[in-house]
């Protein structure tokens, strides 16, 4: 089965998410000690006149990352230029996207743990004293070329905050960790999202899909277009309770959002009685990558309480037992 959060890039939907992505604080929900100091550090730049203070925002995919970073430069007035790690190869590439921008200006980095360490040697003067030193040529007639650069402001974001150096971390005036978000606030963004796809969807369905969303405002988006199409088929004005779970049942998406996958993950770990799992052998068993268990898998079941990460690996928690009807641990049952 297709996983609900990876897949987004590939299924050729980004205009949907384009015309989705809220543009202003009201629209986007939820966050809200994020929302709040982010105000507030926005105002306090724009009264002094200054580019705000390098950003960084960290937390599993599709929890509305790229989405506030467009909403702060919106909100400062500035322009935005949006990249990822990957692309930035030579330090040329990091020069031309650094002299290319103006002050005040903000360079949006995904996946900025990917960055190679010698692109990040050339984003601290940058980032510290708005500053590029690049050298040209090598051996004795190398020389370093220092450009003065705009104040701008570097927002990266990253799914694996533990994989950034410390030197790169430390130079983020404002680090923010993203919350997976509460079924009422995703019952909201599948409203407000509804409406902007003119198929309304009545409360309770909406409710149904949040539900089922893993916290994850992408995956709800993503869910709530599959459960038009099934409205649309069946030529239904509004999306009812009783067409989003047929439809979510069809997709595969049990009643706490988790998918095969999770499923599969949660019933091997189940099937270990109690004994911490390695990642290596989690991942040779799930034909699935490391990065994608630690990144999309997991984290939304370590927040809800069904794994929990150890020193010795990782092991299934007492709900999990019980989401599959077994004792477990409280009763023993593998000791
Ligand atoms: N708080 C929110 N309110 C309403 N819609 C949201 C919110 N957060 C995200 N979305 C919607 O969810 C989708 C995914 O958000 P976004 O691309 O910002 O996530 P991301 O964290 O940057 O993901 P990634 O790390 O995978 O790039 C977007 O289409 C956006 O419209």
């Amino acid at each position: 089965m297709e996983r609900m959060v990876e897949i987004e890039r590939f299924e050729g939907e980004g205009s949907y998410e384009m015309t989705l992505r809220p543009s202003t604080w009201d629209e986007y929900i939820g966050q809200e000690k994020i929302k709040k100091n982010l105000r507030v550090f926005i105002e306090a730049s724009k009264k002094r006149g200054e580019a705000l203070d390098h950003i960084l925002f960290f937390g599993p995919p599709g929890l509305g990352k790229t989405t506030l970073a467009n909403i702060i430069s919106t909100q400062m007035g500035a322009n935005i230029k949006t990249t990822a790690a990957p692309m930035i190869e030579k330090a040329g590439d990091l020069a031309a996207l650094l002299t290319n921008i103006e002050e005040g200006d903000i360079l949006f980095i995904d996946e900025i743990h990917r960055m190679s360490p010698a692109i990040e040697e050339i984003l601290y003067p940058a980032m510290e004293d708005f500053r590029l030193d690049i050298i040209i040529g090598s051996g004795p007639a190398a020389q370093t070329v220092k450009i003065d650069l705009p104040r701008f402001t570097l927002i990266g974001a990253t799914t694996r905050a533990g994989m950034l150096s410390n030197p790169l971390r430390e130079r983020f005036g404002m680090h923010f960790r993203m919350q997976f978000y509460t079924p009422e606030e995703l019952g909201r963004i599948v409203t407000q999202a509804s409406h902007k796809l003119e198929k309304r969807s009545q409360k309770d369905a909406a409710i149904e899909i949040a539900r089922r969303s893993r916290g994850t405002p992408r995956i709800a988006l993503r869910l709530l277009r599959r459960v038009r199409d099934f409205a649309e088929v069946e030529d239904e004005a509004e999306i009812t309770l009783k067409r989003a779970r047929y439809a979510l049942d069809e997709l595969g998406v049990n009643n706490l959002g988790f998918d095969e996958q999770d499923i599969r993950l949660l019933e091997l770990l189940v099937s270990a009685k109690n004994k911490p799992m390695g990642l290596s052998t989690i991942s040779a068993a799930l034909s699935e990558d490391e990065g994608t268990i630690e990144d999309v898998l997991e984290p939304y079941l370590i927040a809800n309480g069904y794994i929990e990460r150890t020193a010795r690996g990782r092991i299934a928690t007492q709900k999990s037992y019980e989401h599959f009807k077994l004792g477990g641990m409280k009763e023993g049952l593998f000791e």
